[in-house]
């Protein structure tokens, strides 16, 4: 299982990471457009495995495609990520040159690839990806979703002053401070809804603190965040190299499912060897419908700035 991983900065290093420790990948390609950057993330961490117990071999490449040539998955986490008071969009003008040329580079030396989109604003990058290649839908996965629910999970625990692992929660939506829609009618703990032990008004607090998750943690790091968004990433490309027919909400191309069609956003989809084997109807509550509507109208006016 060979994986290449593009961007070897805070998101493409962590991610790397992830993915070795986890130890399910023969190889993992990190490449970059800096100058000895990549090679050099690679030998660190590469220094890592006997520490960490990995036998996943990295390398690093600066530019050079033919290194990543014949890989099963790629990441794309190439572009510059936003600083504080700023919104993801308005990383658009860079990031869709970046990622029009890394998404075509990719697929040229690895024509059979299953690509995931990280780079913001990431269900307009995903979108970007469709129109730039000729994959096919169920092998291009834009990444958002999963990290959502884990800052959801994490917000319902502290509400709850519960552990992690006795919640479970998950947020479809477009990938945006304002586009997020936790699902609170499916949130629970050990099974019982979370509305059971927390007020509407505590339950809107988790739903709002999810949603601005990333610009919180930007506004306290200077720069967005990268363990769990590498963590995030990291499960995604797991089910996928493992075949775990895992369900994890991802940006996918819809046609007609929850009424929306020709965007990318975040709905629950199964994981496994194929990339999106398929998408899950679940069913919403009015607001969650309503809200997911507004959220799809935000993305199709970001992707409208994209010159096509
Ligand atoms: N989808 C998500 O959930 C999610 C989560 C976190 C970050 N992000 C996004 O991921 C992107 C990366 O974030 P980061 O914190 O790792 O940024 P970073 O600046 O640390 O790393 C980005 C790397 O991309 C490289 N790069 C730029 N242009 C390139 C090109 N043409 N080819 C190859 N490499 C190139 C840069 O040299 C840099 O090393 C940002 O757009 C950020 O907004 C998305
Ligand atoms: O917040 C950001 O800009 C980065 C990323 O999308 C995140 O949610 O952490």
């Amino acid at each position: 299982m060979k994986v290449t991983v593009v961007g070897a900065g805070a998101v493409g290093a962590s991610c790397a990471e992830y993915i070795a420790i986890k130890n399910f990948a023969s190889e993992v390609v990190l490449l970059d457009i800096k100058e000895g950057y990549a090679e050099g993330k690679a030998m660190d961490l590469m220094q890592t495995a006997s520490l960490n117990g990995f036998d996943t071999k990295i390398t690093g490449s600066t530019n050079d495609y033919s290194k990543t040539a014949n890989s099963d998955i790629c990441v794309i986490t190439s572009g510059i990520p936003r600083k504080p008071g700023m919104t993801r969009e308005e990383l658009i003008g860079i990031n869709a040159g970046i990622v029009k040329t890394v998404s075509s580079s990719l697929v040229e030396h690895s024509p059979n690839t299953i690509l995931i989109v990280v780079s913001n604003p990431m269900d307009t990058m995903t979108y970007l990806t469709h129109k730039t290649t000729d994959l096919p839908k169920h092998r291009i996965i834009g990444m958002g979703g999963a990290l959502d629910s884990a800052r959801f999970k994490y917000r319902l625990a502290e509400a709850l002053d519960a552990p992690i692992s006795d919640v479970d929660g998950m947020v479809i939506g477009g990938h945006s401070d304002k586009g997020m829609v936790p699902l609170t009618s499916h949130a629970t703990r050990n099974s019982i809804n979370v509305s059971e032990f927390i007020s509407e008004e505590r339950l809107n607090q988790v739903k709002e603190d999810t949603k601005v998750g990333g610009a919180t943690l930007t506004k306290l790091l200077g720069t967005s965040a990268w363990y769990a968004p590498g963590a995030a990433v990291s499960g995604l490309v797991q089910a996928i190299a493992c075949d775990q027919k895992k369900m994890f909400p991802c940006s996918t191309l819809l046609d007609g499912e929850y009424g929306l069609s020709d965007l990318c956003i975040g709905v629950p989809v199964i994981l496994g060897k194929n990339g999106i084997e398929k998408i899950v109807d679940v069913p919403l509550s009015d607001a969650e419908k309503a809200h997911l509507a507004e959220s799809a109208e935000g993305v199709k006016k970001t992707n409208g700035l994209l010159e096509l």
